[in-house]
């Protein structure tokens, strides 16, 4: 009988004395004497993520990797009991026995304090872990999670495929009472501080009673004076792959020091609220507390809401330092002129940002400086529907290994992507870092703008493909935020729906948007920069009559923006928006410039013209009774600017 090792496999040396062909006796044989020690030469030692491997610390790193597990711990700790979890770095499936236990007792003051189960399980913290790291992770815990074919990690989002916009609400308190903009049209939700720590304690509890929950500290803008820590503990790999993509990864060392965040979100998206909280309206709430500087996400696993999230959070932060935020994607040509693509979801920011002659800055979140331009953010999250690599070959190419994919539709076998498919949104996304574009600007920085392009897909088919702007047009545009997509995909709907969100993203804006304005106004009047407006919608007729102008006319509009050959073209002046239309713009067929000309029915393009201009006054009435900068000069000029009829 031939002896074996204890874990039943045939010992080395009775192999070697077996009678077996030459070429395998002089292959060389594995340094490891069992299947366990061979797996762990598998993986070797590495230098990221700080404490996935704690064997590798020394002694003077000891206390660094304490404090760190001692500010995550206090992220994770309930307020009303004296002690959470013990916190334990890794993987509870390969958890090891030299791997430390951390138990930190809570220390603010809290209402009542009392010793809760939860006290005595461990909660594994999966730190900052690598793509691949979370691909494993997600297809072995996360129903619907698969590699496609391209590499990239295909996901469900669950019940949720886009931003609840309704569900988000910020803590009025002393500190925002007076700064934050409230009431009519704005995005923040007021609710109190008290329902927002139910919710915080209703997420944290959730966490914690997980055996494992994902850390990610990681950084916001790319302006090294302004950068923001930002901490997002969440429950899927799903999303803390999606904010690995889309913030600022740390290096090494930068993570050695990382220190306190700035801001924390939790989000317990899996679990939802309750609708017996005061406030709560659905069981989904994104509840924003600045004076915690603390975000908490609860009943929606949308990873874009923790994105627009933090947004937010800068749109409330960079006022305050005189920066402006933006909701635009930022591009620069070879000889540094930048240009800002302003303009709502699903208009081409990214699509137009994104753009093989020029180096990309980023597709959504910029901050405007007295420096210059700089991104928010890491990476990009484009639209995904109808994606055809002919038309989008940068987006398309970047969807590969380390790209999250959205609720897309595959095939069962082979993985392939079908970008048609709608079946399970039409709201199809990939997040992938901001360097899997080839001609990204790295760092994400450049000089002030140049150009200032505001996008609006007009679904009426009565704005121009492209209108030179006045400042005060600009501004009168930026305002009113327009944009008119097709209602929806319900039968019989024809109608075009309008749109008007202000400054391009009311949903994340914190203060009056008049004051957004008036910074924008005078950064654009400072640096001689121009305004456009841009229909990346329809021509010829509204939806249901036109088609949606090709992008490829689209491209060539924007490259004489870009070439500067635009602002020298001839111009007419169009009625009731008194648009500077121009005659001619290389590559594009001169008779769709003027809209008129486009529709068959020229009675039915007034009319549509005369209803839009009533819906761009309406919607501005909410506007004039603020002043906009210093004085009513420029107020006064923005009022005058919008249409005449
Ligand atoms: N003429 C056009 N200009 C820009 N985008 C267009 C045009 N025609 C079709 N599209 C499509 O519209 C979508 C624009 O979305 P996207 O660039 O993601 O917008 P945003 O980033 O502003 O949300 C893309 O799917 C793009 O392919
Ligand atoms: C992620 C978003 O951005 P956009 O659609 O502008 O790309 C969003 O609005 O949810
Ligand atoms: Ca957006
Ligand atoms: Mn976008």
């Amino acid at each position: 009988m031939i002896p074996t090792t204890p874990s039943g496999s045939v010992a080395m040396e009775n192999v070697k004395q077996s009678n077996i062909c030459e070429n395998e006796r002089s292959a060389p044989t594995v340094k490891a004497n069992t299947i366990d020690e061979l797996h762990s030469l598998q993986r070797k030692k590495g230098v990221t993520p700080t404490g996935s491997q704690l064997d590798l610390f020394t002694l003077s790193d000891d206390q660094r990797q304490k404090q760190q597990l001692q500010s995550i711990s206090a992220s994770l700790a309930s307020l009303t009991r004296e002690t959470g979890p013990k916190v334990v770095k890794g993987d509870p499936a390969t958890r090891l026995e030299t791997q430390r236990v951390t138990h930190v007792p809570h220390q603010r003051v809290t209402p009542t304090i009392a010793v809760s189960d939860s006290a005595l399980k461990f909660t594994h913290l999966l730190y900052n872990l690598s793509p691949a790291e979370l691909y494993e992770q997600a297809i072995k815990y996360e129903k619907g999670s698969f590699i496609s074919s391209n590499g990239a990690l295909a996901t469900l989002s669950g019940a949720k495929t886009g931003r609840c916009p309704r569900d988000k609400r910020v803590v009025k308190d002393a500190l925002t009472e007076n700064d934050l903009w409230w009431g009519k049209g704005s995005p923040n939700i007021e609710m109190d501080e008290h329902s927002f720590m139910v919710n915080r304690e209703r997420a944290v509890d959730y966490l914690n009673s997980l055996d494992k929950v994902f850390v990610n500290d990681q950084f916001l803008n790319w302006d090294p004076e302004n950068r923001i820590k930002v901490r997002i503990v969440s429950a899927r790999a799903y999303h803390s792959l999606f904010m690995h993509n889309m913030c600022i990864r740390p290096t090494p060392k930068e993570l050695e020091n990382f220190g306190t965040p700035d801001f924390t979100i939790y989000n317990a998206g899996q679990f939802p609220c309750n609708r017996y909280t005061h406030y709560m309206t659905s069981s989904t709430s994104i509840d924003l507390n600045l004076a915690r500087k603390e975000m908490v996400i609860l009943g929606t696993q949308y990873a874009g809401e923790m994105k627009k999230g933090l947004f937010s959070v800068m749109h409330y932060l960079m006022p305050k330092r005189k920066i402006l935020s933006l909701h635009s994607g930022c591009n620069m040509g070879k000889d540094g002129d930048v240009a800002l693509f302003f303009g709502l979801s699903g208009t081409g920011k990214t699509t137009l940002s994104t753009d093989h002659n020029r180096y990309l800055i980023g597709d959504d979140e910029h901050c405007w400086s007295e420096t210059g331009v700089s991104n928010i953010e890491g990476g990009c999250y484009a639209k995904c529907i109808d994606l055809s690599r002919e038309r989008e070959p940068d987006i398309w190419n970047a969807i590969k290994f380390g790209t999250v994919l959205e609720n897309v539709v595959f095939d069962e076998h082979f993985r392939e992507v079908d970008y048609a498919d709608k079946s399970v949104t039409e709201n199809t996304r990939a997040a992938y870092p901001i360097e899997y574009i080839p001609n990204a600007k790295l760092p994400c920085v450049g000089p002030h703008p140049k150009n200032v392009i505001l996008l609006a897909c007009d679904a009426f088919g009565v704005l121009p493909p492209v209108s030179k702007l006045s400042l005060s047009q600009t501004m009168y545009h930026f305002i009113s935020g327009y944009t008119a997509l097709v209602a929806g995909t319900e039968e019989g709907i024809k109608e075009p729906q309008a749109t008007f969100s202000a400054c391009f993203g009311a949903a994340f804006i914190m203060l009056h948007p008049t004051q957004y304005a008036a910074m924008l106004a005078e950064k654009m009047q400072n640096h001689g920069a121009t305004g456009w407006l841009v229909n990346t919608g329809w021509s010829g007729g509204s939806y249901g009559c036109g088609n949606r102008i090709k992008l490829s006319y689209t491209r060539k509009i924007i490259d004489a923006i870009h070439s500067g050959s635009l602002l020298n073209a001839e111009y007419k002046k169009t009625e009731i928006f008194g648009f500077e239309i121009p005659t001619e713009v290389e590559g594009v067929p001169s008779e769709i410039l003027d809209p008129e000309n486009t529709w068959s029915d020229k009675k039915a393009y007034k009319e549509t013209l005369l209803k839009l201009a009533g819906l761009f006054k309406k919607n501005f009435e909410t506007f004039t009774d603020y002043q906009i900068g210093e004085d009513s000069k420029l107020t006064e000029d923005i009022l005058a600017a919008g249409p005449i009829f």
